[in-house]
This record gives structure tokens, C-alpha cells and sequence, in this order.
């Protein structure tokens, strides 16, 4: 559950000042935010994350308002709640595939089975290279992986800012149907940030900035 109120925020040394709409999302509920470029998407996202601290107003996650938490405590509900999915891959290059989940599960203190790693591998199309060096990957098993990496924790909010904006059609379509399903799975929040209009028809919850 996610309930943002009144929120504001301003970049230091900077005149814009942005003032974001209300969002609520019951459990198991998913939102996809649109907006051009340079609206504040990304910042939104980050304010979500508790990446970014407020101006003012508050963001509710599991009924915790994030933004009265230290940096220490928000460092550790970021490890265990949120799973987030960058545009660009984080992944360690030297690493496989299978020791880039293991670092995530091992940074974010959550114990999962063994076999839910393999279970996830085959669910993402990933057992067959997962001791392949993230080097080695393509951009759409790349793309896989910081999925992969972002829900390994079972979190209980999956933040994705544009995951797909540098895939193809047939790339983009898997990559979002397997976030919901994900997001279904585990019964969590699934937000997703972009400018890609393509992925509108998968949300019912839809806001523009
Ligand atoms: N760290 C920062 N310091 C100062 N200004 C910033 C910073 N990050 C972003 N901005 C500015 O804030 C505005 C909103 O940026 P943001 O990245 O949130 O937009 P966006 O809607 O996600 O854009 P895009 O779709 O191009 O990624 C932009 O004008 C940007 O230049």
C-alpha cells in the first residue's frame, strides 16, 4: 500500500520547484506514470524510493512515511522493501548472472530458498546463462537480469523508471508482462515511470504528469 500526500521538492541551487499529484495504490495494485521529458518523472521515482527527501508532504509505504526516517533506517527499508529497475544496468560486469542475484540477496539480508533463485532464473529466461559474466550479456538479458536483481528480495514495491524504452516491440512487451506478472505473483505495488506510450494498454491505472 502507497499513499503520497502534498508532495513537494526542489533541486538545490535550482528555481524549479516541483508539486506532485496524490497517489494512492491499494495491495496488489499497479501504476504507470507518463509524462515528457524533464517533468519530473524520474524525481517522482526517486521521492518514492527515498532516494530524494521531500520539501514537504509525506509518502506512506506499508503505512511507514519514509520521509521521517533517518538515512540509516531509510537505507535499511530500501534494501528490504523496495526493488528497484533502472534504465541502465547496474549489474556487476565481473560477476555471472547467478553471483549478481546472490551480491543482491546478500546486500538486502533476506534468506531465500536455494531453489526460488532457480525458480526465478527460468521464470526470467536466465538459468541457461546464469553463470555467464554480465559482460557477456545482451541488452535485453541485461534488461532481465535488473529485473531479476530488483525482485530477488521480495520486496513489497517494485519501482521500474523507463524499462523499456530501449527495447524493441517483442522486447518491450515481454519486459512489462513480466513485471506485472511478477508484481501478481508476489502480490506487491508495481510502479513504472516512462515516456513510452506503448505500455499504456498493460495499466489501468494510468496518471500523466
Ligand atoms: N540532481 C539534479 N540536480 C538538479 N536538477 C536536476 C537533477 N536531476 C534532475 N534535475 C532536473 O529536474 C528536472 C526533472 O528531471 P527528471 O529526471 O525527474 O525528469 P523526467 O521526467 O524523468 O525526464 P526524462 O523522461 O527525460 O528522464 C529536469 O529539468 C532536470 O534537469
Amino acid at each position: 500500500m502507497i499513499q503520497t500526500d502534498h508532495l513537494t521538492f526542489q533541486y538545490k541551487k535550482k528555481d524549479t520547484s516541483f508539486s506532485f499529484p496524490d497517489l494512492t495504490l491499494k495491495q496488489n495494485e499497479n501504476l504507470l506514470i507518463l509524462g515528457k521529458s524533464g517533468i519530473g518523472k524520474t524525481t517522482l521515482l526517486h521521492l518514492i524510493a527515498g532516494l530524494l527527501k521531500p520539501k514537504h508532504g509525506t509518502i506512506r509505504i506499508d503505512a511507514i512515511a519514509i520521509n521521517t526516517l533517518s538515512n540509516r533506517q531509510l537505507d535499511k527499508f530500501r534494501g528490504e522493501k523496495i526493488g528497484l529497475v533502472f534504465q541502465k544496468n547496474h549489474a556487476i560486469s565481473s560477476l555471472s548472472v547467478l553471483e549478481n542475484l546472490q551480491a543482491r540477496l546478500y546486500f538486502s539480508k533476506h534468506k531465500i530458498e536455494p531453489s526460488a533463485i532457480d525458480v526465478l532464473l527460468k521464470q526470467l529466461d536466465l538459468h541457461k546463462i546464469q553463470h555467464h559474466k554480465a559482460h557477456q550479456l545482451s541488452e535485453g538479458q541485461l534488461q532481465r537480469l535488473g529485473i531479476a536483481s530488483a525482485i530477488i528480495h521480495e520486496p513489497s514495491l517494485i519501482l521500474a523508471d523507463e524499462p523499456t524504452s530501449n527495447l524493441d516491440d517483442e522486447n518491450c512487451k515481454i519486459v512489462i508482462a513480466l513485471l506485472i506478472a511478477q508484481a501478481k505473483k508476489t502480490k506487491v505495488n508495481l510502479i513504472v515511470i516512462t515516456h513510452d506510450s506503448r505500455i499504456k494498454p498493460f495499466f489501468q491505472n494510468v496518471i500523466t504528469l
